[in-house]
Order: C-alpha cells, then structure tokens, then sequence
C-alpha cells in the first residue's frame, strides 16, 4: 500500500470507482516485519511519483501524488504517535542515517489517523499485504475511521482515509474476524467490502452469490429464496456499489438511486435499519435514505424524500408524498434501481393499488431533455429508454408463475412470449426486457433449520389454555404467536400478561410510535419474550433469534405459514413453528403444510412426473402436550381470561362511554348509558345477544370482584404445578429455576426440565 504523501494535482476528475479500477498495493509484498527495520522521518523515506496514467479518466486517486513501499507502522506507547519502520538499506534518501528520528517523538496523527486503535502498541505494515494487522475490531476502526473523516473533512482526504481502510480490512485474510475473501470473487469495491468486514459476514449467502453479479452486470432480477436468506443485501449491496461510484464521480444528487417498496412499515424500517448497517462502517459518507411510511408526518418525509439516495417505502404513504407535488414524481421517474421486497404480497393485496400508481409514473413517459446539458450516467439514455433496472424479491411466488419461471429458467425459453407465466408481475412491473429469474433452492421455500409440528387442541377445551401450556413447554425460548385478528391480538396480550408472561402487541390498529416500541422491545434480549401478533409481522421482519412460532390461529394461505414460520430459523439458526389447531382442523393443516413443502418441489419436478409423489410426501408431526398438565393450568387461564376481558370491557366501556356523551353534548341532549345499551340490544339474538351480554357482565365487575380474582391468581401463580411423573414444576408462569437448580444439586437430570421445544418432541 502506498502511503500518500503530498497531494499535487486534485483538480482533474475525480477519480472513478468501477471493477477496472486497480487498487494501489504495495510492490513489495514479500518483506516481512521480521527482518532489520529502522525508524526513519517521515520525510526520509524513499518517497517516488506515482506515475501519470495512460488515460486521465483511468487514475485512482494517488496520481499527483508520492507513494512509498514497504513501510512499518509502530505505534509508540509512550507518546502515541506513530513511528516508521522501513528495512535497513531500503527506502533511505541517500543522506538517510543522520535523518533518522532523534527522539521516537514524529507524531503524524494529524495527517493519518486511520490507525487509530485503543491499542497502542497496535502495528500495522504499510506496503506488505500478507501482513497487514487491522484494527483489532469493528467498532473501533469503525470509530477511527469516521474520525479521521470528520476530523480531515475535505472529500479527496477522506476518501483516501476511507480507501487506506478498506484496502485493510479488506486484505484481513489472515485475521478471522475480517476475513472477506470469500466475497472476492463478487468483485466488490474495497468500501463495500470494508462494510462486510465490519459486519462480520464472511461470506456471502447463495442468493447473495446469485444476484449480486446480474445486478452489477445490468440486469433486471425476480430472485427468490428461502425466508431468513439474505435476500436485503442481495439488493442492497449494489445498490452501495453504485452509490460509492456514483458519488465517486460527483454525480450524488441528480436523482434518487434507488427506490425500495415494502408491504408493511416495520419491513420498511428494517430495510432501512439493514441497509444503514452494511454502509455504516464509518469510511465513507453514508447514503441520504428517506423512510416512507404512514404514521409519520407527511411535510418531513416530503422534505426527507427531496435530497434522498435511496427512498424507501410502504405503496400507501408513498403515493400520498408523492403525488402531493414539489417534484417528488419526476425525481422518482429517474430512479435506478426499483426494488420490490415481498413482491407476491406486495403486488396482490391490498397494497396493489398505490403500488400500481407508482409503477405507472416509473413506466410513463417523460420529457428526457438533460436540461443542464452536461452527460450524466445516470440519466435517461439516447435512445429514451429509462436505464433503470427493475428488482423484485421474495420467499414465495405465486405457484404456476413460479413453475414457468423455473421452467424458463431451464430451458431458456423467452420468458416475456410466455403470457400465463408474465401474466402479472411482468404485465405489471417496469421491467426493461426479459429479467434473470434467480431461484437458490427451489427444492425447498421452509429454511432448513425450521422444525415444524401440530398441537391438537381437544374439541371444547379453551384454545387459550394450550396456548398458554405451549409456551410454559416452551417459556425460554423468545416466542412470536402469530393471530389472525387484531381482536384476538388484544385479548391475548393482556391474558398472558396476567399470567406474569412478558407478552408485547403488533397489528395494525396501533400507532406506528408504538409499533416500533414493541419491535424493538422484543429484539431486546432483556426484555418481552413474547410477542403476539397479526401477520403484519409475517413477512420479512428480521427479529434476532426468535426460536418458536406459534400460530394460534391457521394462516390463510399456505405462503402465509412460509412467511410467519420463517421469523424464526434465520440466518442458518434452527427453529420451530407449531400449529395450534383443532381436531376437525387437523387433517387441513396436514394438506396445507405439506402442500407449501410439496409446492416447489412439484414446480421442478411435474416435467418427471413425480411432483405429486412429493406433494404428498412431508407429514406434519401432532406434538403431544400432557392433558394432565393442561387442566392443571386450567384453573389460572379461566381466571386470567376473565380478568382480561373485564380489562378490555372496561376500556373498550370508557372510550364508548366517553365518546357518546361528548356526541350527545353536541346534540345538546342527555347521555344514559343503561338506555342506550338498550336501544343497541333490540332485535339482537344468538351468539351476538350472548357476546354482548357476557361483555356487559365483564364491564359490570366490580373492582372489588377484579381484586379479587387478581389476588387468587396470583396465589396460584406462586404455587407450583406437577407436571408429571418426573419431578418437574411449573412455578409462576416461568420455569422455577430454584427446583431446577435443587434437582441439580441433588444429582436430579436437568436436561429433561420444562422449557425446550423437545419437551413437545420436536427434537426426535
Ligand atoms: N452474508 C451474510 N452473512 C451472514 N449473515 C447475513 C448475510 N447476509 C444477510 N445476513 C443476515 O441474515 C439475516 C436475514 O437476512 P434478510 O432479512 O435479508 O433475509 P430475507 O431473505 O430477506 O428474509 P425474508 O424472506 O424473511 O424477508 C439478517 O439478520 C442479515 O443481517
């Protein structure tokens, strides 16, 4: 690696990022720090021009500049600066020996500081590229890094800083915690793969492996893989690669880079948050990303969305920015990179309308005329066609259009001639000419570390009470219960809470503040390990370590239980999924489950005829949970289901209440509650009349009788519950760890305690 010493000429073109681009190493790679070095001055080195280029526009940024080879860096502990270690007769000026430094006391903080390391006796050679020592750790050459930017500001400095940098981290073969080789052969930019290092992620992951190369080569993608895959950064890496190419070439602000739509705003924010990570290394200048959900103000994301790089959305709330005017709509229209995450689900529900609002002002005409008149890369090209490349993404595609795209994908087969297959996603979206269909494991949509099973919950038993002994069988591990209703996230919630289970809330009816709060508050290792929600978190939500599914309701659709079974079993993890269901349901959920696993494999394999045999092949195991144990449990979730629907009578009561006599007081007429109620009960029969008079019943409670209930409960919840043959306890809704540790001491099997999902015998 070169050190640069002076810099000569800047004001030519800056210099251009692009896979020609060479890096500038060191020449002499072979010397190793253990022979003879010397300190010499700085300035006593044996500096050399760096050669002008063929072409101008060919140049990396060290051209005007001097460069040394084959230098040690050695920080000195006492003083903290750096000193300079060059072998013994090499890099001398001729009058060297007199020049060396005195005093060990040549501080060069101020010019380089990319080294920067609590550390001090950290050392690092310059110029020998099998034996760069990095910074120790992410954080701290992320911190050292971002530093010398801040410190040196000026663009050209810090992109050398950033460079210097990334060219370490990068060539951190030998260190096993940066190790980034194994993304080499991607040919990303050494920023981009700096980022990696400081991620951690070694390697990439096969739809990564995949798409990242048609991506860079220009090509539109349909990519999909299992959940839990990769598949943001299968995108959002070039998407960082050209972002750094374009702000190499100064070309940052024209118009927004890329514009990511999500289905939901906790996906949005996710993308956000994992695209802000993978460019978040320090070395170089992060990207502007606009967030685009409802929820937030309007006029901030407007102002948000105007000097944005990447723009990143939910269709509803983008389509309402940006149809409000200030140009939102024409800067879009030149956006390179259109992402579509979730595309089955995103193009198909509810969604699709703005969705489709938006594709048509990405695929409308416009005037292309580069008013500045300067060339621009990233404008429309001559012959009017919107160089932009269409990407869309997904777990699960809608089956007969996955079988033709397979089908394409082996045959070769145009696929744009085939109408079925492009019936929707290709009518629809703004693709540019025939897409790269990238399918990384089409024998398999379910991650492969998920285990999957059935619990039965006997006709006229309560559902609750199975949930509840579901997740005391299973109480350390972080759980997500997916529902198919906001009510019954609602009644859930305070039902297990009040079995002293630390559960959180997700639907849509909440506001979005508190959405985040409860995303974020499961994500945290400390807190809630449960999270009830509907399947507004089913898709692509991207929650650390989530060990267990349970779907207290069916999913409605097969690509539904793909979704919410992959929030867990992510990233190579293992995981479960367990359906609670009825016996009568039994037999639907075994045809459901094993027509999602039967679902890809018949795409590949209906040609030989043996797509059916597979459909019929996986067999959902029915977990057993001890009957016994559950009507020991009875007793504590009748009381606690009681106590949360007096809870949510009485508030849902209140907001009523409150409602009415501020409507009646406009009307200028008397409110009585008992009356009204009433009125609303005339011509009520059935399950209705019973609902609502059990309603009425839970709001009439007393506080005393609540009390009441509240102190039996929790009398019990103290009280331990055998749970069989073995000595094994469930104590106040969570594993009593002290008879686990009093078995222990006594020489009792421990491995064999409540809590694990093979206690339901997923692990046979
Ligand atoms: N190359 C990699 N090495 C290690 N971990 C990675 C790598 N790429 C991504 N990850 C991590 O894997 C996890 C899953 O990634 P991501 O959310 O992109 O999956 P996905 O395929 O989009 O899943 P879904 O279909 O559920 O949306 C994330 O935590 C991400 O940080």
């Amino acid at each position: 690696m070169a050190v640069p010493k002076r810099k000569q000429d800047l004001s030519s073109k800056p210099p251009k990022h692009g896979a020609s681009k060479r890096r500038r190493v060191a020449k002499n790679e072979s010397t190793s720090n253990t022979g003879d070095r010397k300190e010499r001055r700085l300035d006593k080195l044996l500096w050399k021009k760096v050669a002008l280029p063929d072409r101008l526009d060919d140049y990396e940024g060290f051209y005007g500049l001097e460069e040394v080879d084959d230098v040690e860096l050695l920080r000195d502990p006492s003083t903290g600066g750096i000193k300079f270690m060059s072998p013994s007769g090499r890099n001398d000026d001729s009058a060297s020996e007199d020049g060396d430094v005195p005093d060990g006391d040549f501080h060069v903080d101020s010019e380089w500081n990319g080294l920067e390391d609590d550390d001090k006796s950290h050392t690092a050679t310059v110029g020998a590229r099998d034996h760069l020592t990095e910074p120790r750790s992410a954080p701290k050459a992320k911190s050292s890094a971002k530093d010398a930017i801040k410190a040196n500001g000026a663009k050209d400095k810090s992109q050398t800083k950033a460079s210097a940098f990334a060219q370490l981290a990068e060539h951190e073969g030998n260190n096993v915690d940066f190790d980034v080789t194994a993304w080499r052969s991607l040919k990303l930019s050494p920023d981009t793969l700096a980022s990696l290092a400081n991620l951690k992620f070694t390697k990439p992951t096969p739809i990564q492996t995949q798409c990242i190369p048609e991506i860079l080569a220009g090509n539109d993608v349909i990519g999909k893989a299992s959940t839990g895959s990769g598949k943001t950064l299968a995108y959002g890496i070039p998407i960082l690669e050209r972002y750094l190419e374009r702000r190499s070439s100064g070309a940052l602000g024209h118009s927004h880079l890329a514009l990511i739509l999500s289905p939901t705003r906790e996906l949005a924010y996710q993308i956000t948050n994992h695209i802000k990570s993978l460019c978040g290394s320090g070395i170089f200048e992060e990207p502007r990303i606009a967030t685009v959900t409802g929820g937030l103000s309007v006029q901030k994301q407007q102002r948000l969305l105007q000097d944005a790089d990447i723009v990143i959305g939910t269709p509803g709330r983008l389509w309402e920015v940006i149809s409000s005017g200030h140009g939102l709509l024409a800067a879009l229209r030149n956006v390179q990179y259109f992402v579509v995450d979730e595309a089955d689900r995103l193009l198909s529900e509810g969604n699709f309308k703005e969705a489709e609002e938006i594709i048509n002002v990405l695929n409308s005409k416009h005037d292309l005329e580069d008013t500045d008149g300067e060339e621009d890369d990233d404008k429309p090209s001559q012959d009017g066609q919107i160089e932009r490349q269409t990407l869309v993404f997904s777990a699960t595609f809608d089956r007969s259009l996955q079988r033709k795209l397979s089908a394409k994908s082996h045959s070769g087969n145009n696929i744009l001639k085939n109408e079925d297959a492009t019936r929707y996603l290709l009518s629809k979206l703004p693709f540019r000419g025939e897409p790269s269909f990238v399918d990384v494991n089409p024998v398999a949509q379910m991650a492969s570390g998920l285990k999957e099973g059935l619990v039965e919950c006997p006709a006229g038993t309560d559902k609750d009470l199975y949930l509840y002994a579901a997740i005391l069988l299973n109480v350390n591990l972080r759980t997500l219960v997916f529902t198919n209703s906001v009510s019954a996230v609602r009644r859930l919630v305070p039902f297990l809470q009040n079995l002293s289970l630390p559960a959180l809330a997700l639907h849509s009816g909440m506001p979005q503040k508190a959405r985040l709060r409860s995303v974020e508050r499961f994500s945290d290792v400390d807190k809630g390990s449960i999270m009830v929600a509907t399947d507004v978190a089913a898709r692509g939500l991207d929650i650390p370590n989530i060990q267990l599914v349970l779907h207290y309701h069916l999913p409605r659709q097969a690509d539904m239980y793909v979704h919410r079974s992959g929030r867990t079993a992510r990233a190579g993890n293992i995981g479960s999924s367990i359906l609670l269901c009825a016996p009568e349901e039994v037999a639907g959920v075994r045809r459901l489950v094993a027509k999602v696993h039967a679902e890809s494999a018949v795409a590949n394999d209906d040609k030989a005829g043996i797509g059916e045999a597979k459909r019929q092949g996986f067999y959902i195991r029915t977990l057993d949970i001890d009957r016994k144990v559950v009507a020991r449990l009875k007793l504590r979730a009748t009381l606690s289901k009681q106590i949360a629907d007096a809870q949510i009578a009485q508030e849902k009561g209140n907001k009523e209440d409150s409602f009415l006599k501020k409507a009646a007081e406009e009307l200028g007429v008397d409110y009585d509650s008992e009356e009204f109620e009433a009125q609303g009960q005339k011509g009520k029969r059935g399950r209705g009349a019973g609902r609502a008079r059990k309603e009425k019943e839970a709001r009439g409670m007393s506080k005393a009788e609540l009390g009441g209930m509240r102190a039996e409960l929790k009398s019990l919840l103290r009280e331990r519950v055998n749970v069989g043959v073995s000595e094994k306890y469930i104590a106040s809704g969570r594993v009593d760890v002290n008879e686990l540790l009093r078995q222990k001491e006594s020489g009792g099997k421990t491995g064999e305690f409540l809590g694990n999902v093979g206690s339901l015998g997923l692990d046979d």
